[in-house]
Formats: structure tokens, C-alpha cells, sequence
């Protein structure tokens, strides 16, 4: 099980010095959305230029044109690019395929999707490398979650590896490691607290000890 942290309201450099405070334990840095909206590729550039020893990841979201977009974010130097789970299969397999040309991997947002389970199934036929369930910030604040979403994919996806996202924090991390993704994704549970890097080597210890 890895551990990634999302960054979503940095700027580059505070993004570079968020990260080499808790870099011992993370496996993964995403570039989140929003800093690709601010910032554009550059800040992938430079993240990965910063901690080559990291795995980095795009969060563009990709919605069409995905071979073109997987192509930038890899020259960018993005390990890891994500796409939207409601894109049409002809967009999720451009990206496939453009990722496995550049060696990069295809992580698939399953934000909005309303059928999980069939869609999971689907995209795991498709050959994408992560099924990402997410509850993204504005279900957050009507108090959401995506731990079931986690149990429903695990039953269903053969290939791929499961990862969960949004709104993971120290208190409710034990749960999410019992259903045991592959990669815990986490934002505001570690950029948020104090001590960050307190923070994210609990959440290390947690994920390692299973
Ligand atoms: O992709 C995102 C929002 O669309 C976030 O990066 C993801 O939800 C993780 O952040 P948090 O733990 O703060 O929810």
C-alpha cells in the first residue's frame, strides 16, 4: 500500500517546501488540479526535477484528446496521469495506450460515476493501471465519503490496483486501510495540520504496519 499526498492550494514553491518536509514518507506527490489550472505542466516539471526520487502525478482529469494530454504530462515528466472514469472508453484507451508508449501509468477518477461497480469492471477491461473512487471536496462538505465505494471496487476489479481519495484523515485512515487499496491518496489530512510531517509519518506507520 502507497501513500500519496496531494497538493491542491500551493504554488510551486510551496509545494516544493511542503513536500521536502514529509518526502521520507510518501511514495507519490500529486500535482492536484488546481495547481495544474495555476501553474500548468511547469509545476509537474519542476516537482519532478525537485524529488526525482518521488513518483510524481498529474491530476489533469483528462476528459478527451487524451493521448495528446498523457503525451504533455509525460514530457512533463508525470510518472502518473489521471482521466475521468465518465470519459468515453475511445478517450480511456487513447490514454492507455499513449501511457504505455511514454512507460507512464494511467490512474482513472471515478468522480461522478454513478454506477461504480459496472464502470469499474469496464475500465478494468480497458487496461488502466488504478481505479480511483473519490469523494471530491463539494460532496465532502455534505458529508460523504467513498469507503463503500472502496468495498465495491475491491470486489470487482481484477487487474488494476484501487486507490481512495478525499478527505482521508488521521482519524478515519485505520478504516480505509482495512479494506486495503493499493494507494491511499491524501490532501488537506496532512497540508492541514500543523505538523505535517508528524502527520504524514503517522500515516506512514499506519499504512506499513497494514
Ligand atoms: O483531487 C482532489 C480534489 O478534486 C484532491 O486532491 C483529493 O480529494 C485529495 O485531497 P483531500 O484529501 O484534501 O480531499
Amino acid at each position: 500500500m502507497e501513500l500519496q499526498l496531494a497538493l491542491d492550494l500551493v504554488d510551486i514553491p510551496e509545494g516544493i517546501k511542503l513536500v521536502k518536509e514529509v518526502e521520507d514518507y510518501i511514495d507519490i506527490v500529486e500535482i492536484g488540479t488546481p495547481v495544474v489550472i495555476n501553474e500548468g505542466l511547469r509545476a509537474v516539471k519542476e516537482m519532478k526535477q525537485a524529488f526525482p526520487n518521488l513518483k510524481v502525478l498529474a491530476d489533469l482529469k483528462v476528459m478527451d484528446a487524451a493521448g495528446y494530454e498523457v503525451m504533455k504530462a509525460s514530457e512533463a515528466g508525470a510518472d502518473i496521469v489521471t482521466i475521468l472514469g465518465a470519459a468515453e472508453d475511445e478517450t480511456i484507451k487513447g490514454a492507455v495506450e499513449e501511457a504505455k508508449k511514454q512507460g507512464r501509468k494511467i490512474l482513472v477518477d471515478m468522480i461522478g460515476v454513478k454506477d461504480i461497480e459496472t464502470r469499474a469492471r469496464e475500465l478494468d477491461a480497458l487496461g488502466v493501471d488504478y481505479i480511483c473512487v473519490h469523494t471530491g471536496y463539494d460532496l465532502q462538505v455534505v458529508g460523504k465519503n467513498s469507503f463503500e465505494d472502496l468495498q465495491t471496487i475491491k470486489g470487482v476489479v481484477k487487474n488494476a490496483k484501487t486507490a481512495v481519495a478525499g478527505g482521508i484523515k488521521l482519524d478515519s485512515l485505520p478504516g480505509v486501510i482495512e479494506a486495503k487499496p493499493d494507494l491511499v491518496i491524501v490532501g488537506g489530512g496532512i497540508t492541514g495540520q500543523a505538523d505535517k510531517r508528524a502527520a504524514a509519518a503517522e500515516m506512514q506507520r499506519l499504512i506499513k504496519q497494514g
